[in-house]
């Protein structure tokens, strides 16, 4: 693979192989999917490409120009025609925002610009062409699980000799080399470009994560996928989507017929029931596989299953993960292992599992390379990932109620002294209400709870250390186990104090920011890596941590 080729981001890259197609065409598609649309102007360039932001149109590109919640992209239709654009696809208040353009230019004007934009961006850049079964797409959504499922598909499709490709929140990969991106599910002019790019590189298989913006967005039309999974539904995102009904809704339209050719659905909870039966109505029953994981942890006795349908058996503590088996109704049996700690990553890794075996592999393959301990034990940057052994010291991504809980739950110490100490904050900016809730499920599961900021964005910080300090003292006031409930900030202190109050049996966890690197204060990225600091403090105390993260 030539490495040089994929410099650029997931937002500039552009395969190399398109046909142009004229405003005429895609008029014609427009109307082929049900929608209308009138030419204002033909324009006399052919379209190459296609881009939603002003400031990424290249040459040849038809610029999508959409209202949004801040501005209407017609504003910026003038700066594109600069850029080389062919053409504009935009509603009629766009065409009077625009105003002249050059003869050149095409200008198509649409009311349904969002329901069209990914399959016109699937036909441009060829990304699933008819009858191409070559490719295996999976896709994960869920309230979390879905980073780390994809990198456990992505590892078992490597280990069956796949050359795989990545897209998620941590990264973009394709054939091992990393491509920036901004967003969990990218738009999807990029998702459209970045499959195809895949295909012309060579990968063969590709693991996704679609989050509810991108389904709320319309960010994966036009893309269908192999086998889509679904992990969990608890609370997040309220801000956008009101409702946990009107959460579910926007997840559940994944599982249709346009979306995904089989479903493997987690049915632990009452979400996940309606998931499959909402699965069921849309694709038909033979295409959706439920998968009983009770949380993560062995059925005692074995649900009764549906010859498609697969339940977790035997999950059988080993090291700092778990041994388990999924049996399918159909009598299939498959023996793994995951050493990612925590029920919740049996439930993440049985679903990887079963969605690879769904994709219609050979299962004799499969299950060969399901012993091998390492394939379904990726690294997940900022997941769980261990800082140190004494004390245990993980950084953790958990940043809604439920995550932050299990989380908790995983690192129960083992000896009658050691102590759970937690490190966290809320983000400004988004879903309020669950602030005092997290707050409260700290003190429930930590003895010593610690407050500090995550991303505050433009909101001032103290208030919603506030609100999740209220939230832990309620708890306390009420006998959660909490004994100590601290307000500390910046962050490198709050994580400096857990360290020189950490005995060695205790149990420190930094929950929220995983991966990421700096933190948004006020519009400023301040450089912050939680795995850094946690190495930083522990350090200065005297402890040892893992290798990586040894000073200098
Ligand atoms: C809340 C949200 O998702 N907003 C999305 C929405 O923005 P918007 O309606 O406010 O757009 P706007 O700023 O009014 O601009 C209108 C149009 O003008 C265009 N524009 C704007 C400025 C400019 O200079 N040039 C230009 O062309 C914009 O691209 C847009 O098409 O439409 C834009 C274009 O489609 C998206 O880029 C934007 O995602 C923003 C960047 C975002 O940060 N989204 C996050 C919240 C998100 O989607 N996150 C999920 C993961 C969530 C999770 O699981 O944690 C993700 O998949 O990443
Ligand atoms: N199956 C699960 N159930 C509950 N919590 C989980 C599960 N898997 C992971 N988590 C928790 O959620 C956090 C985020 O995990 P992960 O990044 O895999 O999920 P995600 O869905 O991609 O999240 P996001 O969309 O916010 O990036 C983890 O750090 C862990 O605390």
């Amino acid at each position: 693979m030539d490495t040089a080729e994929f410099e650029g981001s997931a937002q500039t890259l552009r395969p190399s192989n398109v046909a142009g197609y004229e405003v005429e065409s895609v008029k014609n598609l427009i109307e082929e999917l049900g929608y209308q649309a009138r030419i204002e102007s033909a324009g006399s360039s052919s379209i190459t490409g296609l881009s939603m932001d002003s400031r990424e149109v290249q040459s040849g590109d038809i610029y999508v120009a959409l209202p949004g919640a801040r501005a209407h992209g017609a504003e910026f239709a003038q700066a594109t025609v600069k850029s080389g654009a062919s053409a504009i696809l935009t509603d009629a208040r766009g065409a009077e925002l625009i105003g002249e353009l050059p003869e050149s230019i095409g200008l198509l004007v649409c009311e349904d610009l969002r329901a069209v934009v990914g399959p016109i961006s699937a036909r441009i850049y060829n990304s699933q062409p008819e009858n191409a079964d070559d490719f295996s797409l999976f896709a994960v959504t869920g309230t979390n699980g879905k980073t780390t499922t994809t990198y456990m598909i992505n590892s078992i499709m490597q280990s069956l000799e796949h050359t795989t490709g990545l897209i998620g929140t941590i990264e973009i990969v394709a054939g091992g080399v990393a491509i920036p991106s901004k967003l969990t599910t990218p738009e999807s002019p990029h998702v459209h470009s970045l499959l195809s790019l895949m295909r012309e590189r060579g990968i063969t298989s590709a693991a996704m994560e679609v989050s509810s913006h991108a389904l709320d967005y319309r960010r994966v039309d036009g893309v269908r996928y192999s086998v889509a999974g679904f992990t969990n539904l608890t609370q997040d995102h309220l801000d956008l989507h009101g409702t946990m009904d009107s959460y579910f809704a926007s997840k559940a339209a994944l599982f249709t017929p346009e979306r995904a050719a089989r479903a493997v659905i987690l049915t632990d909870d009452a979400w996940g029931t309606s998931m499959a039966d909402s699965a069921d109505q849309a694709m038909g029953q033979s295409n959706v596989v439920r998968l009983y994981s009770n949380m993560g942890k062995s059925y005692d006795v074995a649900p009764q299953l549906a010859e498609n349908d697969w339940a977790l058996t035997d999950v059988k503590r080993s090291g700092i993960g778990h041994d388990f088996t999924v049996v399918r109704g159909d009598g299939v049996t498959l023996r793994t292992s995951t050493q990612l700690p925590a029920d919740f990553n049996v439930s993440n890794a049985a679903l990887a599992a079963v969605m690879v075996a769904e994709s219609g592999v050979d299962l004799e393959a499969l299950s060969a390379v399901l012993k091998r301990p390492e394939t379904l034990t990726p690294l997940v940057p900022g997941r769980m990932q261990l800082i140190a052994h004494t004390p245990t010291a993980l950084v953790d991504f958990a940043h809604n109620p439920d995550a932050l809980k299990r989380a908790l739950e995983a690192v129960e110490p083992a000896e009658a002294d050691g102590r759970v100490i937690v490190v966290f904050g809320a983000t400004g900016e988004r879903d309020q209400t669950k602030r005092p809730i997290m707050g409260d499920i700290a003190a429930q599961y930590a003895d010593i709870v610690i407050v500090t900021d995550d991303d505050p964005h433009n909101e001032a910080p103290a208030p919603i250390r506030e609100a999740v300090e209220a939230g832990a003292r309620a708890a306390q006031e009420q006998g959660a186990r909490a004994q100590e409930v601290h307000n500390i900030e910046p962050r490198s202190r709050a994580i400096e104090f857990a360290a020189s109050i950490a005995g060695e049996h205790d149990s420190i966890v930094v929950a929220g920011r995983g991966h990421e690197t700096a933190q948004d204060v006020a519009g400023e990225d301040l450089e912050l890596d939680d795995r850094v600091e946690v190495a930083r403090a522990l350090t200065q105390q005297g402890y040892d941590v893992l290798p990586d993260y040894r000073l200098d």
